[in-house]
């Protein structure tokens, strides 16, 4: 045994070395717990195409990382589908809503006139409010969706839960009557004189359409698009389901489904793929900071997915796709978008997990927004809307509905109005956004 004296250099060396290497152990762990708390988690929720995906493209943009040449080839697989899945859906709507092709809604659809001129099966009644009703029950039942729809119903709004506040009408005017006789006159979805092009597009198989590209799609896809009932039809977009890309992919559809074409930026971010699993993407902010980010699946049947990411959160961005105010679910044509929307806000809000979670609310879609105010009245589905039907007074109406939901008064909810398919805007927002969840040390990253 060794006294202390004793301790040969060797021995001392031993030990010293032991020590030095204790010391660098501990500060390698001290360094690996500070990375660990340097961890911010985001999530991105909101209910299904309210954008969610797009702002993570853009964050992945604004971060330089760009896309893959694999994520490419996917978006132009995707861009293919989308074209396809829009086609057939405005084919199907043409005849939910009874329009015929080469309609044209700017002529003069004088209900009377329509009646005399198209419609001889229907009595000649001269066109007055007061009789909408009766001749609308009579001849054209399937146009009102509900009962609950017509406009004696007004009184009763007050007393509307909030499920039927959102009541999604289907268009009963003199124009889309006037399509309706005219359809009915050419012999209904059966004996419609179909133009040629509209022959090929209904006649093509999906799967072949898809993937031989057949030389004249592209060109009946061009006249359809350009087609005045299709237009008509694509005007009445909040009665049946249609993506919100449908104009930027069919109005040049021919460079879409070219074999040479290579996505753009802009592309993919227009192109829809649903998320069917919650990814995460890490962005370094700083040596110290990573931003965690999930992405979640918004409809319905994805949203079970969700708890298992809700623990340390740090901030939360809820997307909201503001010009969903006169569209009803895909999963439930019951219930209106923007209904579904905040109902499932107040839920994330005043859940205990994010008593003191940032909660930050992008309005999101305020181009399309703004595009449909003009023949689109708020007040048709949210009765309680009373101001003028302009953006200004629009948006402050649904922030104000959004931010009453918070029960948590402690807690501050940050509203911001976005268009996430714009570079420019988006970016500013995030970078705004950025202060508020990382503090003034990672501004002007260029990222979040
Ligand atoms: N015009 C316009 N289109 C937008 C905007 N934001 C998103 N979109 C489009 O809306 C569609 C749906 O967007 P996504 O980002 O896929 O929606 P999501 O919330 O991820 O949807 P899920 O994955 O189903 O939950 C895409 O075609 C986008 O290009 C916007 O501000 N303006
Ligand atoms: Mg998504």
């Amino acid at each position: 045994m060794c006294s202390g004296g004793d301790v040969s250099p060797e021995e001392k060396a031993r030990t010293a070395q032991s020590r030095e290497i204790d010391k660098q152990l501990r500060i390698e762990e001290t360094v690996a717990s500070k990375n660990e708390s340097s961890i911010v988690k985001l999530l991105l929720l909101g209910a299904g195409e309210s954008g969610k995906s797009t702002v993570l493209k853009q964050m992945k943009l604004m971060n330089g990382a760009g896309f893959t040449p694999a994520e490419i080839a996917n978006y132009r697989a995707a861009i293919i589908s989308n074209i396809i899945t829009c086609v057939e859906t405005l084919i199907n709507a043409m005849d939910a809503l009874r329009i015929p092709y080469g309609f044209k809604p700017e002529a003069d659809h004088d209900f009377s006139t329509a009646n005399a001129n198209l419609c001889p099966m229907l009595p000649l009644v001269p066109y007055d409010i007061s009789t909408e009703s009766i001749i609308v029950s009579q001849s054209l039942p399937h146009l009102v969706r509900s009962a609950n729809t017509s406009k004696g119903d007004d009184l009763e709004t007050s007393k509307k839960s909030v499920k039927e506040e959102g009541v999604v009408a289907k268009a009963d005017d003199p124009i889309s009557r006037a399509a309706e006789c005219i359809y009915e006159r050419l012999g209904g979805s059966e004996h419609q004189p179909y133009p040629p092009e509209i022959t090929i597009l209904k006649a093509s198989e999906r799967m072949v359409f898809g993937l031989e590209l057949n030389a004249s799609i592209p060109e009946a896809i061009k006249y359809f698009w350009a087609d005045s009932g299709v237009q008509y039809c694509y005007s009445r977009s909040n009665e049946y389901q249609l993506m919100d890309c449908c104009a930027y992919f069919l109005s040049d559809a021919g460079k879409f489904l070219s074999s040479t074409f290579q996505p753009s930026e802009m592309d993919i971010l227009k192109a829809r793929i649903m998320t069917t699993t919650v990814t995460e993407s890490n962005f370094k902010v700083d040596a110290k900071t990573t931003l965690r980010v999930y992405d979640v699946g918004g409809q319905r049947s994805e949203r079970k997915k969700w708890a298992p990411y809700f623990q340390d959160v740090k901030a939360i961005i809820f997307l909201i796709a503001i010009s969903s105010y006169d569209q009803v679910c895909m999963e439930d044509e019951s219930m209106n978008r923007m209904v579904e929307n905040m109902n499932l806000f107040a839920s994330i809000c005043n859940h205990p997990m994010f008593k003191s979670t940032s909660m930050i609310v992008f309005m999101n879609k305020i181009d399309i927004f703004k595009e449909k105010l003009a023949k689109s009245p708020i007040s048709q589905c949210f009765p309680s809307f009373t101001g003028e039907n302009s953006y200004e007074e629009g948006s402050a109406y649904f922030s104000e509905r959004i931010s009453e939901l918070n029960k948590y008064p402690e807690k501050s909810i940050y509203i911001y109005f976005t268009w996430a398919t714009d570079t420019s805007q988006i970016s500013s927002v995030l970078d705004t956004v950025n202060s508020i969840l990382l503090g003034n040390a990672l501004m002007n990253l260029g990222m979040m």
